[in-house]
């Protein structure tokens, strides 16, 4: 069983709810920038504001990783966020292959900010020949004929698909043929993958539309979500939810 398998499992048992694995990301940007600023103890109360949570959300959140604060003191930031990051499998560095190396791809492979998260890009794949041996932030553009022999070589576990959305699927399912699990999605396709595969999509035409209906709303228009989430039919998003939040609760 791989290191994830194993941490997935953990979590399973210890019942961790996937809307809290959800927010974790949250919590930890929001004690990455206290911790910039030098702040070594947080209460639940500032936190909260800081991720966009209430902190009765936060606080049970937090104690399914049995962290429950000092009272009067709070959380202690630095080894919050190592039992977040330990949590979330930080810890450890996990490798990229980004497959797709046009306008999207090429942002993403010159992006500093995954590494010193933990995240190694080891691989740029592309199946346009012009594009191929090409240089870009120190890696060598590789032909996607070499998607499985370069998965296989360098322990790639995460895939980022950037490539058309007509080749999105084909790329899907050669690269969880070759073991990846998981997958970054941002071909705007619903890609099909089987059970134990965990795909994320990112969609930023979403998040402006989401943004232009809270612009359309600060300008007096519709008076709040509820309108757009009773024509969708979902659950109710938290008031003054940011664009994420909305999407993760409209997809609920
Ligand atoms: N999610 C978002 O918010 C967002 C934002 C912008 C673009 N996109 C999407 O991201 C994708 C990339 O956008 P872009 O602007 O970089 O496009 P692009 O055309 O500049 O780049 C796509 C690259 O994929 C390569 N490619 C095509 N088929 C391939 C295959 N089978 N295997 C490997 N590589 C292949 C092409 O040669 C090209 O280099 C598109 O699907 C686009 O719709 C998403």
């Amino acid at each position: 069983m791989t290191p994830r398998q194993t941490r997935n499992r953990d979590r399973a048992d210890r019942g961790i709810p996937e809307a809290t694995v959800a927010r974790l990301p949250v919590y930890l940007r929001a004690l990455h920038s206290l911790q910039d600023r030098g702040v070594a103890t947080v209460s639940s109360e500032e936190l909260a504001a800081a991720a966009g949570v209430n902190s009765a959300k936060l606080r049970k959140d937090l104690s399914h990783l049995g962290s429950y604060g000092t009272r009067g003191v709070g959380y202690e930031v630095e080894y919050l966020v190592y039992q977040i990051s330990r949590e979330l499998g930080l810890t450890q560095d996990w490798v990229v292959a980004i497959i797709g190396v046009g306008n999207l791809g090429r942002a993403l492979a010159g992006y500093g900010g995954f590494a010193s998260r933990g995240f190694r890009v080891a691989g740029l794949l592309d199946a346009d020949a012009d594009i191929v041996g090409e240089e870009i932030s120190g890696l060598t553009v590789e032909h996607i004929d070499r998607l499985e022999d370069i998965i296989g070589e360098r322990g790639v576990s995460i895939a980022v698909i950037a490539t058309p959305a007509g080749a999105a699927q084909k790329v899907c399912d050669r690269v969880v043929a070759a073991g990846v699990t998981s997958v970054l999605n941002f071909a705007p396709v619903v890609l099909s993958v089987p059970d134990g595969v965990d795909v994320r999509k990112v969609d930023l035409s979403i998040e402006l539309q989401i943004l232009a209906f809270h612009e359309q709303r600060k300008a007096g228009g519709p008076d709040d979500l509820d309108a757009l989430e009773g024509a969708a039919g979902k659950a109710a998003a938290p008031r003054g939810a940011t664009p994420t939040q909305y999407v993760e609760a409209v997809e609920a």
